[in-house]
C-alpha cells in the first residue's frame, strides 16, 4: 500500500462524488429509506473488505450510514482508502 499525498487526496475528492475529508479519514453519508436497506448496504460492503483485507470504520443512525476510510497500520490514508471508496459507490 502507499500513502496517498495531501495532493492526491485532493485530486480523489474533487473527482468523487459525496466523498469529504473528516478528521484525515475519507468520509461519505449514505442515506437510505429505513434500517434494512442501511444494513443491507453495510452487508453488501463486507465480502469486499474482507477480500481486500482492508475494512472501513461504519457508524450507522437508523437510515444514515457514515463510512470512513483510512488505514489503521500506517496512521493515514493510503491507495487502499481511495479503492474501497471506489468499489463502495459501486454497490450504493
Ligand atoms: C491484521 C490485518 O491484516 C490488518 O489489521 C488490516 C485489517 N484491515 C484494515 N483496515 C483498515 N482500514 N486499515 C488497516 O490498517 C487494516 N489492517
Amino acid at each position: 500500500m502507499k500513502r496517498l499525498t495531501q495532493d492526491e487526496i485532493r485530486i480523489f475528492l474533487d473527482n468523487s462524488k459525496g466523498w469529504n475529508l473528516k478528521d484525515n479519514k475519507l468520509e461519505k453519508v449514505f442515506l437510505f429509506k429505513d434500517f434494512r436497506e442501511a444494513v443491507q448496504f453495510i452487508n453488501r460492503i463486507q465480502p469486499i473488505a474482507d477480500a481486500m483485507n482492508h475494512h472501513p470504520d461504519i457508524c450507522i443512525y437508523y437510515n444514515k450510514v457514515i463510512i470512513q476510510l483510512t488505514t489503521h497500520d500506517v496512521g493515514g490514508i493510503t491507495d487502499l482508502d481511495v479503492e474501497l471508496a471506489k468499489k463502495i459507490d459501486e454497490i450504493k
